[in-house]
């Protein structure tokens, strides 16, 4: 169980220009009363009762929270404070400045291998740490990766919004509708027992993606990329894979597999001679 404070966030913290929303609520800047440290107020809208449509339930963010209090590692956002009232929930988290990785990669066509490596080790590095501790992301896309900062010549990719994150106790299924059509694996849309390796499918997608500027499955419509995804429907077009090398395609091959059990894991993948050639 997880400690909020009771107090009103606005009697810690200065709160400052929104930097950005979504399904959730709101993202503030935000600056400490007792440091001047600046951070990320993530408010959450808690739903009144269970038949709410506004709003997240409780238990969904405390279970966000209890997994974001077991998480230390540079590539994953930090959660430092935490306050509740009846409606809302405030999550103070480290503030990334860098702006959303989504936006990063849609400014170029696609990325030099070299580059791509750069980012896919970090995502891969803190995934694998993640996945040591039985925790699963759920939801990984370059819309949920953000840079620390960016006109640096080797940006650092956080990866946040852990709201479908979930521990993954041995011989425990767990199976969610949830996730980005293009993104999700073959065993969530057939509604099979997830995993750690439903996190390795996205990272063979979003590879996939910074090489090439396409998306593997994407159709003209989310039921045909979810035809396309659980039939295992993609290919290395020619036209836009004609300088990727032979090593890249293997390493999107190990991980585009329907089978998660299949599948590299993420340790498997960090020594893969693409990531970490001899
Ligand atoms: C400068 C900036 C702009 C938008 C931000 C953030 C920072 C941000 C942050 C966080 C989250 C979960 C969402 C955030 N968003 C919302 C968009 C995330 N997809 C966070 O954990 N730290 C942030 O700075």
């Amino acid at each position: 169980m997880s400690t909020f404070k009771v107090e009103n966030v606005e009697e810690l913290y200065d709160l400052m220009e929104i930097l950005g929303s979504g399904h959730f609520g709101v993202v503030k800047k935000c600056r400490e009363k007792s440091s001047g440290t600046l951070y990320a107020a993530k408010f959450i809208k808690t739903r009144k009762c269970k038949g709410s449509r506004r709003g997240l339930d409780r238990e969904q963010v405390e279970r966000e929270v209890f997994i974001l209090q077991q998480l230390d590692h540079p590539n994953i956002m930090r959660l430092y404070d935490l306050f509740a009232s009846k409606a809302e929930m405030v999550l103070i988290l480290e503030l990334i400045r860098g702006g959303e990785f989504f936006d990063f990669i849609a400014e170029k066509d696609a990325m030099m291998e070299v580059e791509a490596i750069m980012f896919i080790e970090q995502i891969l590095a803190g995934v694998a740490y993640m996945h040591t501790r039985n925790i699963a992301h759920l939801d990984l896309k370059p819309e949920n990766m953000m840079l620390l900062e960016r006109e640096v010549p080797d940006p650092k990719i956080k990866l946040i919004d852990f709201g479908l994150a979930q521990k993954i106790d041995v011989g425990v299924t767990f199976k969610s509708l949830c996730g980005t059509p293009q993104y999700i694996a073959p065993e969530v849309i057939n509604y099979e027992p997830l995993s750690t390796a439903t996190d390795m499918w996205s990272i063979g997608v979003i590879t996939y993606i910074l090489l090439s500027g396409l998306s593997p499955f994407q159709g003209e419509t989310d039921a045909e990329t979810l035809t396309n995804v659980v039939e295992g429907n993609y290919e290395f077009d020619d036209r836009y894979f004609k300088q990727t090398s032979e090593m890249a395609k293997d390493f999107i091959r190990q991980l585009l597999v329907k089978d998660p059990s299949d599948r590299m894991t993420a340790v498997e993948c960090l020594i893969h001679p693409w990531v970490k050639p001899l």
